[in-house]
């Protein structure tokens, strides 16, 4: 059987509640060997091995946690056949992207979580991590990138996105579809993503003990400019802008950040809007402003892109590329 290594990190996952049929929980209650022990078929699959990395609900998720992640999947490559990492669903889509763009290691890498917690009645956890197994045990797994597997689908890293606060499919990849399935055990790929991944990027985390400041400025209609000054005033080297339809930022944010970007603070242009491309040079002229047009990825993936982007250069024009790359 294959060697599988099971990173837990909390979440609704590993989560339990007083009732079975009420919405109170506290996530990350269970630890990782009870967790693999609540579904016995799995040792059918693969061989075993947990590691408690931390407990946290996933809305307390952080970069020194990412980073811990990264270097513990890249040492331990070499020893084990592929990793699980079990996680909170609130931000499992920010830590799936950015392990695809930092994990150095061929073997598959697959994240679950759940939206029911383990006590509740039909909770999705011992399916989900069940199926997570199957996947991450398969040979045919390797080479597509970070991966996130719930309600049978497995999904790409970087176009992943929970689109719903309850439901058990909660999470779809909204702009180029499910990589595949897993069903009755086995696996089924119908896609590869072609942007870089894993091996493929240039970001080294190895000696990083943390990463820059990078923060998102949402826009609405009115939108004030207070957070992204706060930011600026604070010394984040960048900012993503959430803005509205294409990318569109409110005059007064636009001011904010145009000014700054001209006195180095590195700005990428997304949006609130959840499929879809922010293009460049649409209605706001980004070779002006000196910004970057984020493509398809969401304000969060952005500012993960951005973060690594920013250990390497401040260049507009160069990370403009990793955008496209990544
Ligand atoms: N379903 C979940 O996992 C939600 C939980 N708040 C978490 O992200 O840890």
């Amino acid at each position: 059987l294959p060697n599988i290594t099971v990173l837990a990190t909390g979440g609704t996952i590993a989560g339990s509640g007083e009732s079975p049929v009420k919405a109170s929980y506290t996530p990350g209650t269970i630890k990782v060997d009870q967790l693999v022990a609540l579904v016995p078929q799995i040792k059918q699959i693969a061989n075993v091995k947990g590691e408690q990395v931390v407990t946290v609900r996933s809305q307390d998720m952080d970069t020194t946690v990412w980073l811990k992640l990264a270097q513990k999947i890249n040492a331990q490559c070499s020893g084990t056949d592929g990793f699980v990492i079990t996680h909170g669903t609130d931000t499992i889509e920010e830590t799936a992207y950015f392990l695809n763009l930092t994990v150095k290691c061929e073997k598959p890498v697959v994240l679950v979580g759940a939206m029911r917690p383990v006590t509740a009645l039909s909770s999705d956890a011992p399916v989900n991590l069940y199926d997570a197994i199957v996947t991450a045990a398969s040979p045919d797994s390797a080479g597509r990138g970070v991966m996130l597997v719930m309600n049978g689908k497995i999904l790409d890293a970087r176009d992943v996105t929970k689109l719903n606060t309850e439901n058990l499919g909660a999470f779809q990849s909204i702009n180029y579809g499910a990589l595949g399935s897993v069903s009755d055990s086995k696996v089924t790929y119908t896609r590869t993503p072609v942007q870089k991944h894993t091996g493929q990027t240039q970001f080294d985390v190895s000696k990083l003990t943390q990463l820059p400041e990078v923060g998102i400025v949402y826009n609405y209609a009115n939108a004030s400019d207070i957070p992204a000054k706060a930011f600026i005033d604070n010394g984040y080297q960048g900012i993503v802008s959430a803005g509205v339809g294409n990318g569109n930022i409110s005059h007064a944010i636009l001011n904010t950040l145009s000014n700054a970007a001209k006195k180095g603070l590195v700005v990428v242009r997304s949006s609130r809007v959840s499929s879809g491309s922010t293009t460049r040079n649409g209605e706001i002229d980004d070779d002006k402003h000196g910004f970057i047009a984020s493509g398809t990825l969401s304000p969060y993936k952005s500012r993960v892109l951005l973060m690594l982007a920013l250990t390497q250069t401040k260049d507009p024009k160069k990370i403009q590329q990793y955008f496209s790359q990544y």
